[in-house]
């Protein structure tokens, strides 16, 4: 995390100010009462009561102490005092707030709940009923505003940590299996640090105040112990006849709460802000399907349901797939065809309120359903791996290559540092980075060589199956190229099976050796990837297939698209989704939907008349 000032920001009056004055109360709390704590300790009956003079600048107090050098001591209380209120308040209320981020649903519902209940109590009366309950004093006053301050730290944690649950990063961290702690630790505190340490300068300031305010009343400092609040209400009494004795303590907690205000107000200037959404993984009930030999993943009657705003929609419905060791397995449709939600239905990391249902759902011979939450998390983090589309926020972006890459060997074999370091160092090279790079951290790296590295992770685990959800789309065609090779050679070398999720059959067809076509959440056809340019015989992938752009394309006509849209998921007709859009539609396609069939061997198909092998197909309309 780096709180360092954008270069305009460092040279602003603003921030000149802001340091100097900082700069001030630092070197005051430190040398203050070094250099005048025995002047402001010392009495003095001949002085009592005296109003500023050459030798009292600020006057005398009822025992002829020095008013200035006390009001220059109480630096330091006063800073210490309300400093530890706010890290008192601030630990116990960034941790309840931040761990929504890592809990189950229900712990979740019950912190979020906890929270809203502590918000609900005005925080200054709490902390003024606190102080009257732990007693007159500095430690109760303490005590007391720090309280005050969780429920407001917390609702600020759970906001930001909502924010990051939803990171790519975070789901890589939870399909590595990582464990809540570390995940609280390590994925969600460092990237909700920086607002929250700006929002604790700012507390510092009106903790400051609050705590002056219980000094002032006879609730905080107690004699002989003294702040800026009791020198205050000392100075008081006598307000109308020497008005500096109230004046300067007074002005000193302004000035101090000035400084905090100031200090994260320019800090903040220079914070980056994250998008907020809420994911989190879903249990599935239910016994699954007997095993099948051979099958790295199987999955039968997978369907999902998801609420939204409007209603319940179901983006997954119906959905059977296997994939075997070494196997690369396409799943490839327009985009909203339900790809992306099936895979994190395999990894169990669908977003917060969906809801699972399937027959069967195997991963590595082991029933997911049959296992405890505990014991699935372990089954998934070690035989499985994700590869996001987007490596730059796939990846932690304030942890080292190094330390993400060893994380899961340490936490699931129990490796050593140094074991875990050589292993990483090795996957580095594998996919043909240099050792070094594990010093590097993400931003140092480009677009290839951040999915190179979320490949490297996913190959210390060394898992039976990696789900690649459209891994190259957010690269160039050259890099795409070399990505793709790598996972090809990687599996050859390994006999680790891949789910390629991509809406591009073009590459779905070269890099796998079969391919599911998905439309509106169903498997429509299933076939071999090398007879996709002749053979398929759904209508909707002959679009498809169609509308890949080639060399000898003329390049005067328009693109070839799939006229129409698909289907509105909140109002499904009960006959083929694509009927609408379909070119051969007939009487009857409208009222019930195809099974999906078996037309020969390795080729299934749902559509009531499938296209003829030989027949050349009516191109889809052009818009
Ligand atoms: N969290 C969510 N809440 C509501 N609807 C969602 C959510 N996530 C996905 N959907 C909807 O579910 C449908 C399928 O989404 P999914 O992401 O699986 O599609 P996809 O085929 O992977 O598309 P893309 O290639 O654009 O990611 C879409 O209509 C999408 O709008």
């Amino acid at each position: 995390m780096s709180m360092r000032l954008p270069r305009g920001r460092r040279r602003s009056p603003l921030a000149w100010t802001t340091a100097v004055m900082m700069a001030s109360l630092v070197v005051l709390a430190l040398v203050g009462p070094l250099v005048w704590g025995a002047a402001a300790d010392r009495p003095d009956p001949a002085a009592v009561l005296q109003g500023p003079s050459a030798h009292h600048p600020f006057g005398t107090d009822g025992l002829g102490r020095d008013l200035l050098a006390r009001v220059l001591t109480a630096t330091r209380p006063s800073l210490l005092f309300a400093l530890a209120a706010v890290l008192l308040g601030a630990g116990p209320g960034v941790l309840l707030g931040a761990c929504t981020a890592v809990l189950g649903r229900r712990g979740r519902r019950l912190t979020a709940g906890l929270i809203n209940l502590l918000l609900a109590f005005p925080a200054l009366l709490v902390a003024m009923f606190l102080a009257v309950v732990c007693g007159a004093g500095a430690a109760g006053a303490v005590l007391a505003l720090a309280a005050a301050g969780v429920p407001g730290f917390a609702r600020l944690a759970q906001t930001l940590a909502a924010g990051v649950a939803g990171t790519d990063h975070l789901a890589s961290a939870r399909v590595l299996g990582l464990r809540r702690h570390r995940l609280l630790w390590r994925h969600v505190l460092p990237h909700i640090a920086e607002p929250l340490l700006l929002s604790a300068t700012t507390a510092a300031g009106t903790t400051l105040v609050a705590l002056s305010g219980l000094s002032f009343l006879g609730l905080g400092v107690q004699p002989p112990g003294y702040d800026w609040g009791l020198l205050l209400s000392q100075g008081l009494d006598r307000i109308y006849a020497d008005p500096l004795p109230a004046l300067a303590p007074g002005l000193a907690v302004l000035y101090a709460a000035l400084a905090f205000q100031l200090l994260g107000e320019v800090l903040a200037g220079s914070a980056a802000r994250r998008p907020p959404a809420p994911p989190v993984p879903s249990p599935a009930p239910a016994p699954s399907g007997p095993a099948e030999e051979g099958l790295v993943l199987q999955v039968e009657d997978l369907g999902v349901e998801l609420p939204t705003p409007d209603g319940t929609i179901r983006p997954v419905r119906g959905v059977s797939l296997s994939v075997r060791a070494g196997e690369a397995v396409g799943l490839v449709g327009e985009s909203g065809s339900g790809k992306s939600l099936t895979a994190l239905a395999v990894a169990d990391l669908l977003p917060y309120g969906a809801r699972v249902s399937r027959r069967t759902l195997r991963l590595l011979g082991a029933d997911l359903a049959a296992l405890t939450s505990r014991e699935r998390d372990r089954h998934l983090a070690t035989g499985l791996a994700m590869i996001f589309q987007n490596p730059a926020s796939a990846l932690n972006p304030t942890l080292r290559i190094g330390t993400q890459l060893t994380e899961t060997v340490r936490a699931h074999r129990g490796a050593s540092r140094a074991v875990a370091a050589a292993q990483a160092a090795d996957a580095l090279r594998r996919v043909a980075l240099p050792p070094e790079l594990l010093r590097a951290r993400p931003h140092q790296l480009s677009g290839g060589q951040r999915q190179r590295v979320m490949i490297a992770a996913a190959l210390m685990v060394r898992p039976g199956l990696i789900i690649a959800d459209e891994p190259t789309t957010a690269l160039d065609a050259t890099v795409q190229r070399q990505i793709t090779k790598l996972l090809t050679d990687i599996r050859r070398e390994t006999s680790t099976a891949v789910l390629f999720v991509s809406h591009d059959i073009a590459l779905v067809g070269e890099f796998c050796e079969r391919v599911l076509v998905m439309y509106a959440g169903t498997v429509v056809e299933e076939l071999p990837a090398g007879r996709l340019a002749d053979g398929a015989r759904h209508p909707y992938t002959r679009a498809l297939v169609d509308s890949v752009p080639d060399l000898a394309a003329d390049r005067g006509q328009p693109l070839r698209t799939i006229g129409g849209a698909p289907p509105d998921p909140l109002t499904p007709a009960p006959g083929c989704p694509f009927e609408p859009r379909c070119p051969h539609r007939r009487d009857g396609c409208a009222e019930q939907a195809p099974p999906l069939a078996e037309l020969d061997a390795g080729h299934r198909v749902a559509c009531w008349h499938p296209l003829p092998v030989a027949a050349v197909p009516e191109r889809a309309t052009a818009s």
